[in-house]
């Protein structure tokens, strides 16, 4: 099924207050989802979230969240080595994961050894693998959306950047167009490291509960990006192609949305 939600918005006054709510929305959602079918699949992308998810890791939701219960994912993911500073993994992994009891075999990194070598291909074609066994195990249901089917998750946790690209989808480069694959990979990307696996859109939209985070340091383009995605619904930027099954949430904090 299509997404057909309406996107909504909740602006905060600061990145503080961002991050209360985005814990908050994080930690309701993983109850409903542990209460109704005994675990919580949940997709995270790089950049400044891991951040904002801090307050995850404070009283009540340390203590709360029924951590084990949790399987997470990467919505795109830089093909550089574990410890590279680059990797979102590492940075998940630094800053949040490693703080919280989430059994490592839930944990669905990109390929080791491919992403050490740089090889953004086969580690697209193993992660795309990885979600195929997940579903045989019934831990990802399918969802079909237009022609093909889809793996489908309940969370997903979204950054854009400035120029309006969302996980490694960018604008006038071809992966946001790729809909029979799962996962794809680019060698181009225009936001450093070149080498990156994605989501293919299709698959971002599937999701039950899409929530977008934009906080803006301060760029004139982030502002502008969020504009043309409210107000013109400018498809050309990838991030105004973002929908969901049940929820599209945007989170911005007041100067992401200082021209609205
Ligand atoms: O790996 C990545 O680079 C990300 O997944 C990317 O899509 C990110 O979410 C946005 O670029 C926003 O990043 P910032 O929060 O740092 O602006």
């Amino acid at each position: 099924m299509a997404g057909t939600t309406q996107r909504k918005r909740e602006v905060f006054p600061s990145k503080d207050e961002l991050s209360v709510a985005l814990a908050k929305y994080t930690a309701n959602l993983s109850a409903k989802f542990c209460k109704e079918k005994g675990f919580f699949t949940v997709v995270l992308s790089g950049g400044g979230l891991i951040d904002w998810l801090c307050k995850l890791l404070e009283p009540p939701y340390i203590d709360s969240v029924e951590w084990s219960k949790w399987h997470v994912f990467w919505v795109d993911e830089r093909v550089c080595s574990y410890e590279d500073p680059d990797s979102n993994y590492k940075l998940a992994m630094d800053g949040f994961l490693s703080k919280v009891g989430i059994p490592n075999e839930n944990i669905y990194a990109i390929d080791k050894h491919y992403s050490a070598d740089g090889d953004a291909e086969n580690c697209a074609m193993l992660y795309e693998e990885c979600l195929r066994k997940l579903v045989k195990q019934n831990i990802l249901p399918l969802c079909t959306y237009g022609k093909y089917q889809y793996p489908q998750f309940d969370l997903q946790l979204l950054g854009m950047g400035p120029d309006g690209h969302m996980a490694s989808l960018f604008p006038g480069h071809p992966q946001i167009h790729v809909i029979d694959k799962w996962v794809t990979y680019i060698t181009d990307s225009p936001k450093p490291p070149p080498k990156r696996i994605t989501f293919t859109l299709p698959v971002i939209n599937s999701a039950l509960y899409n929530l977008m985070a934009v906080c803006d340091d301060h760029t004139e383009q982030c502002p502008r990006s969020i504009a043309e995605i409210f107000k013109h619904n400018n498809l050309a930027l990838p991030a105004a192609n973002l929908t969901a099954q049940v929820e599209e949430m945007w989170y911005l904090d007041q100067a992401a949305a200082s021209l609205l």
